[in-house]
């Protein structure tokens, strides 16, 4: 179903939905309404996310959550496990796991901002998994989940319906819908933006206009799925930080119809209409925004999910890669394919990179030579796609990341060795 947080209404078998009223005395089928909110109950209509899910049996019913073991490398802001530093950090891509790993034990936090039970800041992760999630399901308390694969296809079975997602694509899982992830091709490696805040909503055009970025058309929400199957299902929650498990006796994804506005989606990386200067300049990166999640001061993001998609260059007298800059704002980078222009090297598929607040960045000195030398013709940057989750607190790493041997320890290098500015003659005294 096409759509950006539009109200749907999907049955997996005609009539699971009531007609005219949320709740009835008496359902089809005795299915049990259960709304889920993803906003207060007063949120303003224009925020307000929720929906109403029948299903064969209500979510209530179960055991009490004891702790879970598993996931090990999965942590949750505030990070206190490092003092915090003020240097850039960049790493090679995760390794893929050794022994059976599902994706839920495979998720290996980087760092974050923020503070989960105040509902403020993000963190990220990246997954490297081997296996299906089997008997077992997960449901995420702490935020939603936007889901970027960098290698491998994944199956999302979700309680509102299944998504297949490859590289390039991303997926939105809002907080509180239980799912289950199967990679598709063996291996699956890729990130997860764990966003504690408001949930990503398109980002305003302004004088852009009514069309144009990720355009509302191109998200996609699956349409009803269930399965009727009794047998023990592990369900696990990630509540406050920590891992919950309890056991169900049947399928949770049991929802035969929904309707409602708050619902897991995929989103085409590629159906981005990107746009560019046609004068002159590097313009900010804001224009790459697919999906911003709002903080309480306007126009500051929690969290900005941003691309670097394939695009023209036709800039004239202009030095056309990411200008050097130091932001207010903190950066963490990833890169799903190909090679991003303001690296020429050491920033690979699956890696990543982080420039906090203030930490001055840009080109590397290849990137830089290249770009001040290159003919200005037309060029086409093509077969690439990075990305950026911005926000407006840095980001603490992990100690898991910051000393992982992936970890590059000699980031700084690629800045090394820029010529002084040669001043005219009589200028360059004291
Ligand atoms: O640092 C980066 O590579 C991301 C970035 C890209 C860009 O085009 C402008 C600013 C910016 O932070
Ligand atoms: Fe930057």
């Amino acid at each position: 179903m096409a759509g950006f947080a539009n109200h749907f209404l999907t049955e997996a078998v005609a009539g699971a939905v009531p007609v005219g009223r949320n709740s009835p005395q008496s359902t089809p089928f005795g299915l049990y309404p259960e709304q889920l909110s993803g906003t207060a109950f007063t949120a303003p209509r224009a925020d307000n996310r929720r929906s109403w899910l029948y299903r064969l049996r209500p979510t209530a019913q179960h055991r009490a959550y004891a702790p879970y073991a598993g996931a090990r490398l999965l942590a949750t802001a505030p990070f206190t496990d490092l003092p915090p530093s003020p240097n850039r950090l960049r790493w090679d891509p995760l390794p893929m796991p050794q022994d059976p790993t599902d994706f839920l034990d495979g998720l290996v936090t980087y760092g974050g901002n923020g503070d989960v039970a105040a509902s403020v800041g993000f963190a990220v992760h990246l997954y490297a998994c081997n296996r299906p999630m089997q008997r077992r399901a997960f449901f995420n308390a702490d935020g939603e989940m936007l889901i970027a694969p960098q290698q491998g296809t994944l199956r999302l079975t979700t309680e509102m319906g299944r998504i297949d997602l490859a590289p390039q694509q991303v997926a939105l899982v809002p907080r509180g819908v239980r799912f289950r992830v199967a990679p598709q091709e063996g291996e699956a490696r890729g990130y997860v933006c764990e966003n504690y805040g408001v949930p990503f909503r398109l980002p305003e055009l302004g004088p852009i206009g009514a069309n144009g970025l990720a355009n509302v058309r191109d998200f996609e929400t699956p349409v009803a799925w269930f399965e009727d199957v009794d047998q023990p299902v592990e369900l696990i929650q990630k509540f406050q930080g920590s891992l919950w498990s309890t056991s169900l006796p049947h399928s949770p994804f049991d929802v035969v119809g929904w309707h409602g506005n708050l619902a897991p989606c995929r989103y085409d990386l590629r159906r981005f209409n990107t746009i560019n200067t046609v004068s002159y300049d590097h313009p900010d990166p804001s224009i790459f925004t697919v999906l911003t999640s709002p903080s309480d001061t306007p126009g500051v993001a929690n969290c900005d999910f941003v691309i670097f998609p394939p695009r023209w260059m036709v800039a004239e007298d202009t030095f056309r890669p990411p200008w050097f800059h130091r932001n207010i704002m903190s950066e963490f980078m990833g890169l799903i394919t190909g090679v991003y222009d303001a690296k020429a090297g050491g920033f690979a598929p699956g890696g990543a990179s982080l420039h906090n607040q203030m930490a001055s960045h840009g080109p590397d000195r290849a990137s830089y030579d290249a770009a001040i030398a290159a003919p200005l013709a037309p060029h086409k940057i093509d077969a690439t796609m990075a990305f950026m989750f911005e926000g407006r607190f840095p980001l603490r790493p992990t100690r898991t990341a910051a000393e992982a041997d992936f970890a590059q320890r000699d980031y700084d290098e690629c800045w090394s060795g820029f010529r002084k500015a040669r001043l005219p003659d009589g200028e360059d005294k004291a």
